[in-house]
């Protein structure tokens, strides 16, 4: 049997240890049984050689007479007694010539003549030869040398002896073998089992990674320690494991939730809305998803830091948590928008029920850094199937539904209808068109005259900017200045504002029309743009009008920004000349500690607050206070939204020097606003109440 170095080493241990111990016994067996054969082989050959010896000489000493008389009969006889030994089958009496004097040869044996011994025999005295024993005496009288005696002795009886030996030699290694085999057996499995054990606990833990699994064996030799190792080695494993399932599930908590509040996240949610869609697409039920965003939230974020904007969120997640049933599932999608789906009460009154109650619950006073915070939020509202059939429909038109409920002035709640999918349809068509409407010159700014209003003096104007859309007509800023600054797209449209008001202040200046300053609004992000600064500067430069004439109005949410940076912009405009005021003053929430700390030149009344004059409910006592507070930090106030005589007067009872509104002026295109600036120069073309009127 051919047997592969390969085949042998993929043997188990257990039948190479069998191997081993087998073959190494019948290796030690042979040898020894080898070296008794041969021992005993020379045994016989020493036996037969001392009894060949003595017969051979007591033969040498009966013919040494008949030699001497030449009695070849009586040697006859004398050889003739070689019979009674079966061995012995040639016997030879040479005289001192070496002639044969006498022979004898056994019967029945196919016996030719022996040749006279040759020298190597004479010298030995003996011979063993192949199968036969050749002994040769010398035939003596004294010292008188008659002849020799050669006897030839067969060796079969050694043989037939040493081959019995041999045959049960054969027989006890086969006994040994089964025995070393069966011993050997038993005892492989001393060394075998434990690691057969080994090994089975390892194919179970790897299988079923169970690394609580010990092997339990009590040994002290290196199996022990093996056995020891490995148990280690599980507890190892075993902390890593866990080590590793927290992390994994640490790392599946936080791939799903949102580490602020703790919320699912956006991925868990949707993968829930999908379930709760194919369990109420099967029980042919129905689903609501409300979908959620904080008014004015970022205003908050601005005003009071990200910290408190945290803890804010975190409290409304907090509510909103308290207010859910355990079937509704609530999301944080990010920001300050949640989701939530609602499996059971989805009939429209139920559904109206948990929206109201939602927006009570969150517009309770929030008391957040020792400050008392309110916010409102706008939900929009989609149905399954009506309204969708996916994941991805419902949440889209939620979220149409949600824009619905800011444009209706925030803090309510609006279901989905397919009209408002029309008009997302259009704001996605106007952001589009925005990015041309620049190149394409489809902007122009409007102008608003500010007045003094005592003299009805203009000293200045403010810069309004209006989108002639191609195929929409006149577009107005409330309806693209907040997508050009959710987008980005306020960067370049401010850019071309600023370029453009200067231009056409100094162009009216040249015209000697004397339009005093012109003020142009600088949005938020715009602020905060690090190059303001350097687009200030160049449109200066660009249209060559001086610092003076330019003024930046910037809102309050601005100033509760990092006020390091804010004041550092703010001191580089004032450097090179540009003056500063605070737009929709008294809606925002600039704190009046830091007021004094910005370099400014004027406040601008808010024109809710304006407006409000005369009503009931006025806000007279905010306008006061708003001019009080100019007055003190020694800044110029100016009223915005003036529409009426009422609202006049009350200004200049109050001191309020400086006025913008309908009742001077609505905003007017540039040529229009050249022919007021005209009229406004003829002091006979005066209307009674308002001077600037004809
Ligand atoms: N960042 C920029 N914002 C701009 C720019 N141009 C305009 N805007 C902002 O858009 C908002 C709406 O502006 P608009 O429709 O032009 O309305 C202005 C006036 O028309 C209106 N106004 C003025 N007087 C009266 C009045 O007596 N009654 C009345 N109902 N409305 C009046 O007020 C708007 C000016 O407000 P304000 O800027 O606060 O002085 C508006 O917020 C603009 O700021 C731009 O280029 N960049």
């Amino acid at each position: 049997m051919n047997l592969p170095a390969a085949d042998i080493r993929n043997w188990s241990i257990k039948n190479k240890l069998k191997a081993v111990i087998v073959l190494t016994s019948l290796a030690v067996l042979l040898v020894l049984f080898l070296v008794f054969a041969v021992n005993q082989r020379n045994f016989l050959r020493n036996s037969l050689l001392q009894e060949m010896d003595v017969l051979s000489r007591n033969i040498a000493n009966n013919c040494a007479a008949s030699v001497i008389f030449n009695d070849r009969p009586t040697a006859g006889e004398t050889l003739e007694s070689l019979q009674a030994n079966p061995q012995v089958i040639a016997g030879i009496i040479y005289d001192a010539d070496g002639q044969v004097f006498s022979s004898y040869y056994k019967q029945q044996t196919n016996n030719s003549p022996m040749p006279y011994p040759p020298d190597l025999l004479l010298n030995a005295g003996h011979l063993f030869s192949g199968r036969h024993l050749d002994i040769v005496q010398d035939i003596g009288h004294g010292r008188e040398h008659l002849g020799i005696l050669h006897l030839r002795t067969n060796l079969d009886k050694i043989e037939t002896t040493l081959m019995r030996y041999i045959g049960f030699g054969f027989l006890g290694l086969g006994g040994a073998f089964i025995l070393a085999w069966l011993l050997a057996d038993r005892l492989q499995g001393i060394i075998s089992k434990p690691i057969e054990q080994l090994a089975t606990a390892m194919r179970a833990v790897s299988k079923e990674r169970n690394y609580r699994r010990r092997v339990k064996m009590n040994r002290q030799d290196e199996l022990g320690s093996l056995i020891e190792d490995f148990n280690e080695m599980l507890v190892q494993i075993e902390i890593r494991d866990q080590e590793l399932r927290s992390k994994q599930n640490r790392l599946d908590y936080l791939a799903h939730h949102d580490t602020l509040t703790d919320l699912p996240n956006r991925l868990l949610f949707h993968d829930r809305l999908h379930h709760a869609i194919t369990k109420a697409r099967r029980m042919q039920a129905k689903l609501a998803l409300l979908f959620l965003d904080l008014d004015r939230f970022k205003t908050i974020n601005d005003s009071l830091g990200h910290e408190a904007g945290d803890r804010l969120l975190q409290e409304v997640a907090k509510r909103l948590t308290g207010i859910m049933r355990k079937s509704d599932t609530l999301a944080r999608l990010g920001g300050d928008e949640f989701v939530i789906a609602l499996e059971h009460n989805t009939e429209t009154h139920e559904i109206i029920t948990v929206a109201q109650k939602i927006l009570d619950t969150l517009s309770a006073a929030y008391f957040i850094n020792a400050e008392e915070l309110y916010i409102t939020v706008s939900i929009g509202i989609s149905l399954f199937p009506a309204n969708g059939l996916t994941a991805e429909t419902l949440m889209k038109n939620a979220d149409v539904a949600m824009y619905r409920a800011k444009e209706k002035g925030r803090n309510n709640f609006q279901f989905f209808t397919e009209d408002m999918n029309k008009l997302a349809k259009e704001t996605l068509f106007l952001e589009n068109n925005l990015r041309k409407a620049i190149d394409n010159q489809e902007l122009a700014l409007h102008y608003q005259p500010q007045v003094e209003i005592v003299s009805g003096q203009i000293i200045g104007m403010e810069a309004l900017v209006r989108w002639h859309h191609p195929k929409l007509g006149i577009i107005p800023p409330n309806k693209f200045i907040p997508m050009a600054e959710e987008t980005g797209l306020i960067i370049p449209l401010g850019k071309w504002v600023i370029h453009t008001a200067c231009h056409q202040n100094l162009q009216w200046q040249k015209a000697g029309l004397s339009p005093g300053k012109v003020a142009v609004n600088i949005s938020p992000r715009q602020f905060r743009q690090s190059d303001l600064v350097k687009t200030v500067a160049q449109a200066l430069a660009a249209s060559g009008l001086e610092a003076k004439w330019l003024e930046l109005e910037i809102t309050e949410n601005v100033l509760v920004d990092d006020l390091t940076p804010t004041i550092a912009v703010m001191e580089d405009l004032n450097t090179m000349g540009v003056s500063l005021a605070i737009d929709d003053f008294g809606t925002g929430y600039s704190s009046l500690n830091y007021l004094h700390r910005f370099p400014l030149s004027k406040l601008k009344i808010d024109q809710s607050f304006v407006q409000s004059i005369g009503e009931p409910m006025g806000k007279h006592a905010i306008v006061e206070a708003i001019i009080a507070l100019a007055r003190a930090l020694d800044l110029e106030v100016i009223a915005e939204g003036i529409e009426n005589q009422t609202h006049i007067a009350f200004l200049k009872r109050h001191g309020c020097r400086y006025g913008q509104g309908f009742y001077f002026s609505k905003p007017l295109p540039q040529k229009a606003f050249e022919q007021f600036l005209l009229r406004a120069q003829q002091p006979q073309h005066t209307h009674p109440e308002n001077p600037l009127r004809n």
